[in-house]
């Protein structure tokens, strides 16, 4: 799990760098979608997420969870913040 949300966080740090044409990913970075639009997608998403737990969709709970994750770190990237800042905040409440 922690290599998949590296991999996936340097990816989305290189996106927002280099914005290449086509990326969904750097397109939340431009001024076509934005912060708002990353804040949009969580706030659809997470209420997705609680229609399938609520249905015992098993299959649809990871889909939902892993669009929220992606989300999140799209944002951590946004406000120039790390993975490891997430990853403290978890470690100080063990
Ligand atoms: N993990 C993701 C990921 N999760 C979700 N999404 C995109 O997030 C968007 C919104 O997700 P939804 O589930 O709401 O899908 P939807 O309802 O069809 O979306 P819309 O039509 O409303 O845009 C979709 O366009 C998805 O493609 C993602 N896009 C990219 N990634 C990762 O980012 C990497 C870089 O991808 P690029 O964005 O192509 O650079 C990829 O290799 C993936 O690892």
């Amino acid at each position: 799990m922690d290599d998949v949300l590296e991999e996936l966080f340097a990816v989305i740090e290189a996106r927002k760098e280099t914005l290449p044409e086509g990326s969904y990913t750097a397109s939340l970075f431009t001024h076509e979608k934005g912060e708002n639009a990353v804040l949009e997608k969580l706030g659809e998403e997470t209420t997705e997420l609680v229609l399938a737990a609520k249905d015992d969709d098993r299959e649809e709970i990871a889909h939902e969870g892993a669009d929220i994750v992606y989300h999140l770190l799209v944002l951590l990237a946004m406000k120039d913040m790390e993975l490891s800042d997430l990853e403290a905040e978890l470690e100080a409440r063990r």
